[in-house]
């Protein structure tokens, strides 16, 4: 039988660095787990669009419906920024998860204890958290039209449209209530319904699949706002979040900064399953592209690497080796092992970006 495939896409800034860290723990399954994968690169966002004047080819777009997974570093950096919007490098991965229909964006925020000291919050706030932010991820306003810059009597108007179908809000529902069944049986949905006509329909559809189907799980409704504001207040109230695209992607920034950094957080971008049963995916760090500390050895890979993890047991049905791969993480940062975000100006001498993946290695062996 065929090994289980991946398609790496790197992408810019510190995306790279830290996939040559996931690229290593992939070698050591081989040789140290027998647990081998075929393993492809190419190119996405703007070293894409150097080599090929788009963020992402037909071909690279074919070979990602194609694998087991994708693992993708990150995209874009302030040399593109000067690009016209349809071939900035953000576009590429907003094509790969609307053509790989990535719906269901799983977002864990887990403070490690030897964290806890760390985040930005007090400790009994953080110590222990273990939440999931459900993100939509292929709608919203991040696709709705009309979208553009338009001219309007003697001046520019800039126009995105939030909009979402019942279907769309009741499948991330869907897929919500069914992570809150393998945890802790408790969903809260934000939105915007005292503003939005789209957050009406999201508190009313969310309500409706769970009366029909999920009358189980302890569900909860919350403004945006609000939810915010909970999020940094007593973050250990939720457990699982369900919301759209783009509060998503403001609360799991801010969620990242309960566990100590932006560098800790992963995600898969889950959509529907495949011939082998598996949803089609793509696992990247919530991160972006860093471009104050690209090149310089400082990017903390542990949200790349913690991607993987998810791989592992989302795509590969490998669930104890994620966990392995999670402990190994654990453990290095009980040792002390700590990237300069990991450490406050006083933290004495960081590891770089490489030593971390090394020592990550080197809790591997140890697990064995
Ligand atoms: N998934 C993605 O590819 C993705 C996600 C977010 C932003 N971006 C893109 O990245 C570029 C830069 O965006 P930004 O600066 O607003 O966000 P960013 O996430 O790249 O960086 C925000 C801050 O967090 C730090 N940081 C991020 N990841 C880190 C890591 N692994 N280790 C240590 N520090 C880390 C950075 O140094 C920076 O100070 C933009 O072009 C943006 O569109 C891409
Ligand atoms: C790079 C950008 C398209 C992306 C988003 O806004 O979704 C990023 O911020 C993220 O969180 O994955
Ligand atoms: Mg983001």
């Amino acid at each position: 039988m065929a090994n289980p495939s991946i398609l790496i896409l790197a992408g810019d800034g510190i995306g790279p660095e830290v996939m040559a860290e996931v690229k290593k723990i992939i070698g050591w399954f081989g040789t140290k787990r027998g647990i081998a994968f075929d393993v492809t690169e190419d190119l996405v966002g703007g070293c894409a669009y150097d080599a090929h004047g788009t963020p992402l080819t037909d071909a690279t777009m074919a070979k990602a419906q194609e694998v087991d997974a994708v693992l993708l570093g990150a995209v874009g950096g302030p040399k593109y920024d000067v690009l016209d919007f349809s071939v900035k490098p953000e576009r590429g991965l907003l094509r790969l998860r609307k053509e790989m229909d990535l719906f269901s964006n799983l977002r864990p925020a887990q403070c490690f204890d030897a964290l806890a000291d760390f985040s930005s919050l007090k400790k009994d706030v953080v110590a222990g958290l273990d939440i999931v932010i459900v993100r939509e991820l292929t709608s919203g306003v991040y696709f709705g039209e009309p979208r553009g810059i338009f001219t309007e009597g003697n001046e520019r108007v800039g126009i995105n449209t939030q909009r979402y179908t019942e279907s769309e809000i009741a499948r991330v529902a869907r897929s919500a209530f069914e992570l809150a069944r393998r945890r802790n049986n408790k969903v809260c949905s934000m939105e915007k319904a005292n503003v939005m006509e789209s957050g009406i329909l999201w508190r009313q559809v969310v309500q409706e699949v769970h009366d029909k189907e999920y009358p189980d799980v302890e569900l909860s409704h919350m403004y945006a706002d609000a939810g915010a504001m909970q999020l940094c207040r007593w973050p250990k109230q939720f457990d699982v979040i369900v919301t759209d695209n783009l509060f998503g992607d403001l609360l799991s920034d801010m969620a990242a900064m309960l566990t100590g950094s932006l560098g800790m957080l992963p995600s898969a971008s889950l959509g529907q399953p495949m011939a082998n049963g598996r949803p089609k995916a793509l696992y990247e760090p919530v991160h972006g592209s860093a471009p104050d500390i690209a090149g310089q050895g400082k990017a903390n890979p542990i949200a790349c690497v913690l991607s993987f993890a998810m791989a592992l047991r989302y795509s590969f049905d490998l669930g104890d080796e994620a966990a392995r791969v999670e402990k190994a993480v654990e453990k290095v940062l009980a040792d002390g092992v700590r990237t300069a975000d990991l450490m406050g100006p006083e933290g004495g001498k960081p590891v770089t970006t490489s030593q971390m993946g090394d020592a990550i290695i080197a809790a591997l062996d140890a697990s064995l």
